[in-house]
C-alpha cells in the first residue's frame, strides 16, 4: 500500500496542518468527490442490505465516473448472488440511476463471498483480482439481529471484521477503509465522543474462549459478558471497533457511527425504506392500529438518522480519508440529538397524525397509540388494549373456523417491542464535531450534492414522508387506496362506539338487577332528565 505522511488536521475547518507544522488551506483545492471517486474501484459488503443498496445507488447516481462496485454478496434463501444482485438492481431504489444511465449494472461485478467462512469464502482468483484492484472499501456488513447468539455475532460482526482488515492489507492500491459501526456500540456510557473506547474484553481472548465453547454454555455466560450493554449487537459492534483501530497504522481508516437510521429524507427520493428494523416496523404496527401502548422517555431524544444523511457523509468520509489519510482515524458520531433534537413524545404524535391523513390499508383498529414510562401503566394497557382485544378476536375467528393468529401477532410484536425499549427510553449525547470539520472541508459544490447538514431537517415532514415510505415500499400499498382506508377506519370507528354503547348498557342492566342504590341512582337521574326536559319546552313555547 502506499504511504503518505500523515496530517493533522484543525477542527475549525479552515484548514489542516502538515507534520512541518505548517498550515495550508483546503477545500477549494481538493478534487471534489465525484472528482474523486472517478476512476476508482470500489469494494462493499453488506450491498444488498438497508444501507449498502443505498450507497450503491448514490456512488452511481452521483459518482457516475466511478469505475466499477465490486459487491461481496452470498447465495441467499435458494438465489444465486448474481440472481440476488439482478433483482436488487430492478427495485425501484435504482429508479433515477436508470434513467441517467440504463447500463449502470455493467458497473457491478459480484463476489461471491460467506463472511462468516475462513478468508471469507472469497475464491483465490477473486482475492487476486481484488488485491490489484480496489481502491476503496465500505464495510457494512453486519448481524443487526439484537437477539443474535453471541458466537454468530461475535462471527459476523468481529471475525469477518478483521479477516477484511486482513485482505484489505494485501490489496495494492487501496486508499480507504470505511467501517460502519453504529453509535449505540458505547451506549452503556451516557456521553460518547468520537474516539474508540477501550472494548470490554480483549477480542481475541473472547474468540478463543468461545471457540471451545458449546452454544448451550454461551448462551448460559452470555449475559455475564455483554455485562451493561444490552446485546450481543452493540457488544460485538464495540469490539469490532477495536479490531479496526488495530489495524490504522497500516491502513487509512475511518469509522462511521450511525444513530437510528430510518428512510431517506431526500434521495434518491423521500421516505425510501425497506425493512421493518428499529422504528419502521413500530410505525407500521401502530399504522395497522395492533400498538397501542409501548414504554419510551416521551422527553427523552429520539436520535433518528436518515440513511441518505448517512451514506452521504460516508462517502464523504471516504474521500476525506482517502486525501488526507488522518491519524489516528477519525470516528464520525452521525447523529441528530445534539444538532437538531426532536423527543420521542413529539414523533409520537407525528407518527399518529401521519397514519389520520394516510391510513394504512385493513387495520386491526384505529391508530392510537400512547408511549408511556411507566411500567404499571404500560402493563394495564397491553392487558386490556393488546391482550384483550387479541383474545375476543381470535375467539370470532376460531367460530368462523378459521385459524387464531392474533395472540401469535402480538406475542412477536412484544419481544420486538421488549428488545427496543432500552433505546427509546434513555437519551445520550454524542460529540459530534468531526461532522462538522468533515462538512466544513466541502465544495459548495459537494455540500450540496452530498448533503448531511441535519440542523435543515424539518422532523414533521421527514416523519410524515417516513410512514408513506413505510406503506409504499415496506408494504407495498397504493396510495390510491387511502380513500378505501379511511371508510375502513369510519367503519371501525362506528363498530367501536356500538360495542361500547352495549357494553354500559350491559354493565348497567346487571347492575341494576342487583344493587338497590343503583336502581336509586338510575331512577333520580331520569327523573332529573325527565324535568330538565319539561323545563326546556315550557321555556321554549313562553318564548314563542
Ligand atoms: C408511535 C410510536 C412511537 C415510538 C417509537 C419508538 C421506537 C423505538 C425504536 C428504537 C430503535 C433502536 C435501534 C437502535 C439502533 C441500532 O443500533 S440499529 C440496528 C437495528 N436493529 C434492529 O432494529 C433489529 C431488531 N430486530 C430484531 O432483532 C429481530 O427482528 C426481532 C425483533 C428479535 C424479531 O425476530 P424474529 O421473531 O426472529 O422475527 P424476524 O425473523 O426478524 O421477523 C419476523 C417477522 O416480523 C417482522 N418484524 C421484524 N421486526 C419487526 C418489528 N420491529 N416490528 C414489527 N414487525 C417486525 C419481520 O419483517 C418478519 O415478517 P415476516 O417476514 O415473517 O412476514
Ligand atoms: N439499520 C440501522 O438502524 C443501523 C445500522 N448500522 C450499521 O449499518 C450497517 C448496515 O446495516 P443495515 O444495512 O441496516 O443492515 P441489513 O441487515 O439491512 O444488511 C446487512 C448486510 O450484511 C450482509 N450479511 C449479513 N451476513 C452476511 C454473511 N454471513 N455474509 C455476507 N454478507 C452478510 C447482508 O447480506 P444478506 O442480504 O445476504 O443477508 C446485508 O447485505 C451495519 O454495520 C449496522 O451495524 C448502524 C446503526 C444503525
Amino acid at each position: 500500500m502506499s504511504t503518505m505522511l500523515s496530517e493533522d488536521r484543525d477542527f475549525n475547518g479552515l484548514g489542516e496542518q502538515t507534520t512541518d507544522g505548517q498550515t495550508r488551506l483546503t477545500g477549494g483545492s481538493m478534487a471534489s468527490i465525484p472528482e474523486y471517486y472517478a476512476g476508482k474501484n470500489v469494494l462493499i459488503t453488506g450491498a444488498t442490505g438497508f444501507m449498502g443498496k443505498v450507497l450503491v445507488e448514490k456512488l452511481l447516481r452521483s459518482c457516475p465516473e466511478v469505475k466499477a462496485l465490486y459487491l461481496l454478496v452470498r447465495p441467499k434463501a435458494g438465489q444465486s448472488m448474481q440472481q440476488r444482485v439482478s433483482d436488487m438492481m430492478v427495485c425501484r431504489l435504482f429508479d433515477r440511476v436508470r434513467e441517467d444511465n440504463p447500463d449502470f449494472h455493467q458497473k457491478i461485478i459480484p463476489i461471491s463471498s460467506e463472511l462468516t467462512q475462513p478468508g471469507l469464502a472469497i475464491s483465490p482468483e477473486d482475492v487476486e483480482k481484488l488485491s490489484a484492484c480496489i481502491n476503496v472499501i465500505f464495510h457494512c456488513a453486519a448481524t443487526i439481529r439484537f437477539d443474535e447468539p453471541l458466537k454468530h455475532a461475535l462471527q459476523l460482526n468481529v471475525i469477518a471484521t478483521q479477516q477484511l482488515l486482513s485482505l484489505a492489507q494485501q490489496m495494492n492500491h487501496l486508499e480507504a477503509f470505511i467501517h460502519v459501526s453504529t453509535a449505540y456500540a458505547n451506549c452503556n456510557r451516557k456521553h460518547i465522543d468520537e474516539v474508540i473506547y477501550p472494548p470490554p474484553v480483549e477480542p481475541k481472548k473472547l474468540i478463543e474462549s468461545l471457540e471451545w465453547m458449546d452454544d448451550g454454555i454461551v448462551r448460559d455466560i452470555t449475559a455475564r459478558l455483554i455485562g451493561d450493554r444490552p446485546n450481543t449487537y452493540t457488544y460485538t459492534k464495540a469490539l469490532a471497533e477495536y479490531v479496526v483501530q488495530q489495524e490504522q497504522d497500516k491502513l487509512n481508516i475511518a469509522i462511521i457511527r450511525p444513530s437510528i437510521v430510518g428512510a431517506s429524507w431526500q434521495e434518491p427520493f423521500p421516505g425510501w425504506i425497506d425493512n421493518f428494523n428499529g422504528p419502521s416496523g413500530i410505525f407500521i404496527a401502530a399504522g395497522k392500529g395492533i400498538l397501542r401502548t409501548m414504554r419510551a422517555n416521551n422527553d427523552a431524544v429520539a436520535d433518528l438518522i436518515p440513511v441518505d444523511v448517512v451514506i452521504n457523509l460516508t462517502l464523504a468520509a471516504g474521500w476525506y480519508t482517502a486525501k488526507h489519510r488522518p491519524k489516528p482515524a477519525l470516528v464520525y458520531n452521525c447523529t441528530t440529538g445534539g444538532i437538531n433534537p426532536f423527543h420521542w413524545g413529539e414523533i409520537e404524535h407525528h407518527v399518529m397524525l401521519s397514519w389520520k391523513r394516510n391510513p394504512l390499508e385493513q387495520a386491526f383498529r384505529r391508530p392510537n397509540t400512547n408511549i408511556t414510562s411507566n411500567y404499571l401503566i404500560n402493563q394495564y394497557w397491553i392487558l386490556v388494549s393488546h391482550k384483550f382485544p387479541a383474545l375476543i378476536y381470535d375467539f370470532f375467528l376460531r367460530l368462523s373456523g378459521q385459524k387464531p393468529q392474533m395472540m401469535r401477532i402480538f406475542n412477536r410484536l412484544h419481544k420486538a417491542i421488549s428488545l427496543l425499549e432500552y433505546f427509546s427510553s434513555r437519551d445520550w449525547e454524542w460529540n459530534s464535531e468531526n461532522m462538522s470539520m468533515l462538512m466544513s472541508q466541502l465544495t459548495p459544490e459537494d455540500r450540496k450534492t452530498f448533503n448531511f447538514d441535519v440542523r435543515q431537517l424539518n422532523w414533521p415532514e421527514y416523519i410524515e414522508n417516513y410512514c408513506i415510505g413505510t406503506k409504499k415500499y415496506v408494504l407495498n400499498e397504493d396510495m390510491s387506496d387511502i380513500p378505501a382506508a379511511r371508510q375502513h377506519l369510519r367503519k371501525l370507528r362506528n363498530i367501536r362506539y356500538t360495542f361500547n354503547t352495549l357494553l354500559v348498557v350491559f354493565i348497567w342492566r346487571v347492575f341494576i338487577a342487583r344493587s338497590q342504590m343503583a336502581r336509586n341512582i338510575w331512577y333520580f337521574v331520569v327523573s332529573l332528565c325527565f324535568k330538565f326536559l319539561s323545563y326546556f319546552r315550557a321555556s321554549s313555547t313562553i318564548t314563542n
